[in-house]
């Protein structure tokens, strides 16, 4: 479990992390959202005890990070640029990072075989590919069999079958009942491997919620194809009802179901042609959600609108 109370990361005058709250729960991926420089990698570093928080605490399996005595087995970790010794081969590295945790190398075999780098453990991390060196950080973050897995950007490097691959793992490492926290910047990805997001901009918290529940949010509109659309207008006018002309006869409807569209439009007498209800993408669902929350946005009146 991870717990992030008041967190705030101050660089001089830049507010990196500006008093966030969530807590990470086990037994379910949870995908951290956000643009870039929205503060994720620094909460990340935070949490690892790279950082130290300004104010506020984080706290990895009910206490900071650095109060655990074998921090492997705790929390495991895939950061941006992480140092190997470009001579030395896969298992060495290791090797030399288990003994510092009493982990030996069935462990080191076995990871090395879950990450898929068994034929090329003895040769050079130098001479690894980008792809490789990703497998390689993400079997150091396993090696210590940990509870809670923290990984920044993992599908980086990754080609379509080392992606699917780390969809696996990941709802793998969930389903045995760990907490898997897992930054990126692809909505597509995490609607097929998270079940919770924690959404941050500027800094701030923008939503804490599961993935259903945020395409569920989404305001979606119904398509409605008449060759009376004015009246249509008329008709359908209303609080809370946004209504959109897309040319040739079209509008978008958002506010009202399909029902009550078609209800409405038999009673005023106005014949429709098509009527499509339109589904949210998770893409759609975060982009509506960080507009509405994220300060000092432009307002952008949409072209079309008519009511
Ligand atoms: N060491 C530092 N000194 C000064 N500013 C920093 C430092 N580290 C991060 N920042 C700033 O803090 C903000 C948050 O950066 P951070 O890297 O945490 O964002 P991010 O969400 O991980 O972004 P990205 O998705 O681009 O990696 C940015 O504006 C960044 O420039």
């Amino acid at each position: 479990m991870i717990e992030v109370e008041n967190l705030t990361k101050r660089y001089g005058p830049k507010t990196a992390v500006d008093g966030l709250t969530f807590t990470v729960e086990p037994g379910a991926v949870t995908g951290f959202l956000g643009p870039n420089g929205a503060g994720k990698s620094t909460t990340m570093r935070m949490l690892v005890g790279l950082d130290t928080p300004s104010w506020g605490t984080a706290k990895v399996n009910g206490r900071p990070y650095r109060e655990h005595r074998a921090p492997l087995q705790e929390i495991g970790v895939l950061l941006e640029a992480r140092a190997v010794h470009p001579g030395r081969s896969a298992r060495d590295h290791l090797l030399a990072l288990g003994a510092t945790h009493g982990i030996g190398a069935r462990r080191v075999d076995e990871v090395l075989d879950t990450v898929g780098l068994t034929e090329v453990a003895r040769k050079r991390v130098g001479n690894f590919s980008l792809g490789m060196g990703q497998r390689l950080g993400i079997a150091v973050a396993l090696l210590g069999d940990p509870h809670t897995v923290v990984l920044d950007e993992p599908v980086n490097g990754l080609d379509p079958d080392g992606i699917k691959w780390i969809r696996h793992l990941l709802k793998d490492l969930a389903a045995e009942g760990r907490t898997v926290f897992v930054s990126s910047h692809l909505m597509s990805e995490m609607a097929l491997t998270a079940e919770h997001l924690v959404v941050v901009g500027r800094g701030r918290l923008i939503a804490d919620i599961p993935v259903a529940d945020l395409i569920a949010s989404a305001k979606r509109g119904v398509h409605v194809r008449s060759p009376r659309t004015t009246e249509l207008v008329a008709a359908l006018r209303g609080d809370g009802v946004r209504i959109t002309s897309v040319g040739g006869g079209v509008v978008d409807v958002v506010g009202l179901s399909s029902e009550d569209i078609g209800t409405r439009a038999l009673e005023a007498g106005i014949p429709l042609y098509e009527l499509t209800p339109q589904q949210a993408s998770l893409e759609e669902a975060y982009t509506e959600l960080t507009r509405d929350a994220v300060e000092y946005q432009g307002t952008t009146a949409s072209l079309g609108e008519v009511a």
